[in-house]
């Protein structure tokens, strides 16, 4: 991974090197204690060593037992969002679905959509007790149980040691794969999390282990000497500046949910103590036709980080002899991209607004294992730089409390707070 950040440097929220220079000090620090997390393998640090603890043997193992049309992952948040990532990405042959949400029309609407008999479900929970996600198993079991299909010979568990889903998965004897202790589910991506589904799509788990390996390997104690650490701090101090956005845009389709799931790190990780950064979502080329005007040109609080390939294979675009567009004749659809990246790029830096270009050589297991660690280890500095307790979520689980509650599922004061909503009706 390649990062460049010097159009986020004497734009207008006024980052300038020396800045850096005098960061680079508490860079080091944190380092040092990222680096004290990983060997005590603290909780969220121990993501970090996911590239060298995590064993795809037993993974690939429980994926080649089958060989379906449709893969249904059961999960949310970061029991969803890594997988989704790494099949969207790189997945060939296998239809990837996620049920990580509870719209009832939208899940009657998947279940109706896949061929149940040839489809294997991945149900993943590391807590065991999240109630949308089971929820959703059970009306996918049912389904299946409506189409004469044993659903017994088709799930596979992903979960932590105990909980609901670990007691269901002992009663009916189911395969199950262990959510690895300390890896909070936002970081889990390289694990039993995101890969299982990876394996049934076919992407080598090796390579992208290896990719994260090597990005791993490129953490030191210089934001010079360290691609992750050079954006997580560049961030960092421009959310100090008042970057209190970061629009991730990839220029690249398949990519989209990564940026789905940036998001969920940073706002999940570093949304504490009334900081950190909104994540803002866009696509490039898609978004300069949209987004990009309120970028260059709307407030000054925005750090837009740009994502792309460096390679990828093209598609030439046929000669013309239509008026006008005889320049785009001979040229590729890469080619295009290629210009219309650089060109937003220059726009962005021509208004005063600060970007990072973030590249990968392409969009295969090396490249998008070395962009996942890269992030994960960016996000990690941020919140040692930030002081915040990156691998919580307390904001979270209160509206997870409140919700049980008002589902009868235990006494929470949370739930009494819904009542004391405040109405302002007009009709
Ligand atoms: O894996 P689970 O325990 O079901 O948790 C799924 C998700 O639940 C919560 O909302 C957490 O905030 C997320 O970080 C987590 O990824």
């Amino acid at each position: 991974m390649n990062v460049d950040i010097g159009n986020a440097l004497d734009g207008d929220l006024g980052l300038a090197r020396a800045d850096l220079d005098a960061l680079d000090d508490r860079v080091g620090d944190a380092h040092e204690r990222i680096e004290r997390g990983r060997a005590e393998a603290e909780h969220g640090y121990a993501a970090l060593n996911l590239p060298e603890t995590c064993d795809p043997e037993p993974i690939r193992r429980a994926a080649s037992g089958f060989d379906p049309d449709h893969l249904l992952t059961v999960g949310i948040g970061g029991s969803a969002l890594g997988a989704a990532t790494l099949t969207d990405a790189l997945g060939s042959g296998v239809d990837c679905r996620y049920l990580d949400n509870v719209d009832p029309a939208w899940v009657r609407a998947t279940l109706d959509d896949v061929a149940l008999s040839n489809t294997v479900v991945n149900v993943v929970s590391r807590s065991g007790t999240t109630a949308e996600t089971l929820s959703n198993f059970l009306v996918v079991r049912r389904a299946m149980e409506s189409a004469g299909v044993d659903w017994t010979e088709r799930t596979v568990v992903t979960t932590g040691g105990e909980g609901n889903l670990r007691a269901m998965a002992d009663e009916h004897d189911l395969p199950a794969l262990d959510v690895p202790e300390g890896v909070p589910g936002r970081f889990s991506a390289l694990s039993t999390v995101g890969l299982f589904a990876a394996a049934v799509a076919g992407v080598d788990l090796d390579e992208l282990l290896a990719g994260a390996a090597a990005e791993a390997d490129r953490l030191a104690g210089s934001l010079f000497e360290s691609p992750a650490y050079a954006y997580g701090a560049t961030a960092y101090a421009l959310a100090e500046r008042g970057a209190a956005t970061n629009a991730v845009m990839p220029y690249a389709e398949s990519l989209e949910r990564f940026a789905e799931w940036f998001a969920q790190l940073w706002a999940e990780s570093l949304g504490k103590d009334g900081g950190g950064q909104t994540p803002a979502r866009a696509l490039g080329a898609t978004d300069q036709h949209s987004q990009l005007q309120l970028y260059r040109a709307g407030p000054a609080d925005k750090l837009v980080t740009l994502v792309r390939p460096r390679g990828s294979a093209d598609t030439p675009i046929p000669e013309t002899d239509l008026e006008g567009l005889s320049y785009l004749g001979g040229s590729s659809l890469g080619e295009l991209l290629d210009a219309e990246f650089r060109a937003t790029e220059a726009s962005l830096a021509a208004a005063g607004r600060e970007n990072v270009r973030i590249e990968i050589d392409r969009v295969d297991e090396r490249g998008i294992g070395e962009l996942l660690y890269g992030m994960e280890a960016a996000c990690v500095l941020y919140g040692e730089l930030a002081g915040v307790s990156t691998f919580t979520q307390p904001a979270v689980e209160w509206g997870k409390k409140a919700a049980r509650g008002l589902l009868g599922g235990g006494d929470f004061a949370e739930a009494d707070a819904v009542s004391e909503k405040r109405r302002l009706e007009v009709e």
